[in-house]
């Protein structure tokens, strides 16, 4: 069953009062998940949007960065030598100063290919996350995918459906093969968030909002989960 969207929408003048909020608002998340589990996980996306709010986030002084875990939602299947590399940014931007001592959970696990024995690889690293995320900071590209659930992708309804906690996807619009955390996996959050900038990906929003298939605007799966979700937007 389709569930209604349930949908916060919050809109900033410009893109670092969003990254600052952004950083407050998982900040906030983080702390909490510590005073009442002893450890707290984030799953961020990678991209060119989110440097910003890495920043913010990892200035942040006022968290006991030791009890915090750091993932991606996804990951490009490139080592950290590549600029593609999403673990790349997250360790540049965000995990300097206060947030060095957090701990980081790479999806990449070696190779050229994500294939059964490198997925497992990851997954068995990944068992070791706690059940629940503090916060998961979506991001979407413009033709509706977030994290790596790409109209086309070969592994899509897996990806959309499936405990995983990660699989390998490969999709046209994709450029390298791709590890993705599942969709049932990231929707154990306590705070689940999509970071979007610009008018063009406002409209994608908009659209996604709309009637028609997951497959063409995999976004959709989020919106219809029946998770909240609050939208970070500025133009
Ligand atoms: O490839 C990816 O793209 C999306 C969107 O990125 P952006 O550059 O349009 O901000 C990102 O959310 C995802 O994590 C990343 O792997």
């Amino acid at each position: 069953m389709t569930a209604q969207p349930q949908l916060e929408r919050r809109t900033f003048a410009d893109k670092p009062t969003l990254a600052k909020e952004l950083a407050e608002a998982v900040a906030d998340r983080i702390r909490t998940a510590i005073a009442e589990r002893g450890v707290a996980a984030i799953a961020v996306s990678g991209g060119s949007t989110p440097a910003r709010f890495f920043q913010a986030l990892g200035k942040t002084k006022d968290i006991d960065w030791t009890k915090v875990i750091v993932t991606l939602v996804d990951e490009r299947w490139v080592d950290e030598t590549s600029d593609r590399s999403n673990a790349l940014l997250v360790n540049e931007k965000m995990l300097q100063g206060p947030a060095a001592v957090a701990r980081f959970f790479p999806l990449y696990s070696g190779g050229d290919e994500p294939g059964v024995t490198e997925v497992a690889k990851t997954n068995a690293l990944l068992a070791d996350l706690p059940e629940q995320f503090a916060a998961v900071v979506l991001g979407m590209g413009g033709d509706g995918h977030t994290a790596s659930f790409f109209p086309g992708g070969d592994t899509l309804t897996e990806a959309l459906t499936s405990a995983g906690p990660a699989i390998a996807i490969h999709a046209p619009g994709a450029g390298e093969p791709r590890i993705t955390f599942t969709l049932p996996r990231l929707l154990h959050t306590d705070g689940l968030y999509l970071h979007i900038e610009g008018e063009e990906k406002a409209v994608v929003l908009d659209a996604a909002l709309g009637d028609g298939p997951v497959e063409d605007l995999p976004i959709r799966a989020v919106l219809r989960s029946g998770t909240p979700v609050t939208v970070y937007w500025c133009p």
